[in-house]
């Protein structure tokens, strides 16, 4: 070969290598792209070791008796994924049934409006997110509401995050982000006129921990809406393939332990909320929630070679690969959770504080 043909063949080669790395890279627009994935706020070097103190914690969850140490395990498991769902899924770090001849970006948008429509929000009132990620939800919530909103995570890199995309959507005016632990909320009693959690309050060990910080922070008479993941009447503890999917879900999202459908209502009365509404927005009409993660195994394969090559040549962390090999794996779980109608991420329930507080008969 000629040097004018070695020359065409080099840059032939390196538009090629710069379209996979970053044109392919982010699944979204003005997500995280590829090269910038991180360990969040864990250094590059620590994030292989993270890693494995994370999964030998959550390896089986239902045997987890230490309670107080799963914040600081949740916190990891943030640092491990928050770029890679950003830069694989967006700034919502949730399902939503498909919607026929809508993209997964509306239909994500539309479950998010949904939440703050239940909760009868005014301009200006101030509502609180429970559990807020980077923020997609929260964005679209003060945009849709211009309620302001202020939300709580446990993960300092995600209040980075949040804060950076606040600014850059032009909502930081009604956009707060704290860091903080749901389960001791840094904030005073009776100081909100509405809260929602969407897919959150599920890292809690006990439920009734999270719904008590929530209804003390409420103003009496206003609302709560929470979208849980549950069991469902499917699920059959002495069915082992559903145990395995159920396991493999706990693992895979950083859960204490999956609680059944049925214990949500409980628990919340037994807090001092009344229940307004209880429905599994993924049962039928609704379309499929997991769609979106079937239809997406060719991508999946692309960004496994993408996050092995990176990692190879020092862009991303080493224990990266580790990681999202973990959310292949949980992504099929979740799948067959889906499939099989014994999971559900969307078990809405919507709670009111009472005007009048229940008397301690
Ligand atoms: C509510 C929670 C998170 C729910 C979802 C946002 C995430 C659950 C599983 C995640 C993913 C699985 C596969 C990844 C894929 C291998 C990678 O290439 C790109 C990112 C994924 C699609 C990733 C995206 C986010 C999830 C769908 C839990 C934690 C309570
Ligand atoms: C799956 S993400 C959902 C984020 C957001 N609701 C969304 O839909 O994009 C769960 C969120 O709950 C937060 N979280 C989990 N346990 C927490 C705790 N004990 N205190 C505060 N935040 C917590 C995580 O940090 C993360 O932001």
């Amino acid at each position: 070969m000629d040097s004018f043909g070695l020359f065409c063949t080099g840059a032939l080669l390196a538009c090629g290598l710069y379209w996979f790395l970053c044109l392919l890279g982010p699944a979204e627009q003005k997500g995280k792209r590829a090269v910038h994935l991180s360990g969040g706020s864990i250094s590059s070097e620590k994030v292989r070791d993270n890693y494995k103190q994370y999964w030998s914690f959550f390896r089986q969850p239902k045997e987890i008796e230490t309670a107080e140490k799963v914040p600081d395990f949740v916190d990891t498991f943030y640092n491990l994924v928050t770029d890679i769902y950003e830069w694989g899924w967006g700034q919502s770090f949730h399902f939503s049934p498909s919607i026929t001849g809508k993209s997964h970006r509306e239909a994500t948008r539309l479950h998010e409006e949904m939440a703050v429509d239940l909760i009868q929000v005014k301009p200006g009132d101030r509502i609180l997110d429970v559990g807020c990620g980077v923020g997609g939800p929260m964005r679209a919530i003060a945009a849709h509401s211009r309620a302001n909103v202020v939300g709580i995570t446990i993960n300092d890199y995600q209040v980075n995050r949040a804060r950076l995309h606040n600014k850059k959507a032009g909502l930081d005016s009604l956009c707060e982000v704290v860091c903080g632990n749901f389960l001791e909320m840094p904030f005073k009693d009776n100081s909100f006129d509405g809260a929602y959690s969407i897919e959150a309050t599920c890292h809690a060990p006990k439920l009734e921990d999270v719904y008590a910080e929530v209804f003390r922070v409420l103003k009496p008479g206003s609302l709560y809406v929470s979208y849980e993941w549950v069991t469902t009447d499917k699920y059959r503890a002495d069915n082992p393939e559903h145990v395995e999917v159920i396991q493999g879900i706990e693992r895979g999202d950083a859960l204490p332990g999956l609680r059944s459908y049925k214990d949500i209502a409980e628990i919340a009365k037994k807090v001092g909320f009344e229940v307004v509404k209880e429905k599994d927005l993924a049962m039928p009409p609704a379309l499929p929630w997991w769609t979106r993660l079937k239809m997406g195994r060719i991508a999946y394969w692309r960004n496994h070679v993408l996050v092995t090559v990176l990692a190879a040549i020092g862009i991303a962390p080493k224990g990266t690969v580790d990681v999202h090999d973990m959310l292949f794996k949980t992504a099929d779980y979740l799948t067959r959770g889906g499939d099989s109608g014994i999971f559900s991420p969307m078990h809405m329930i919507l709670l009111r504080k009472p005007q009048v507080p229940p008397s301690k008969s």
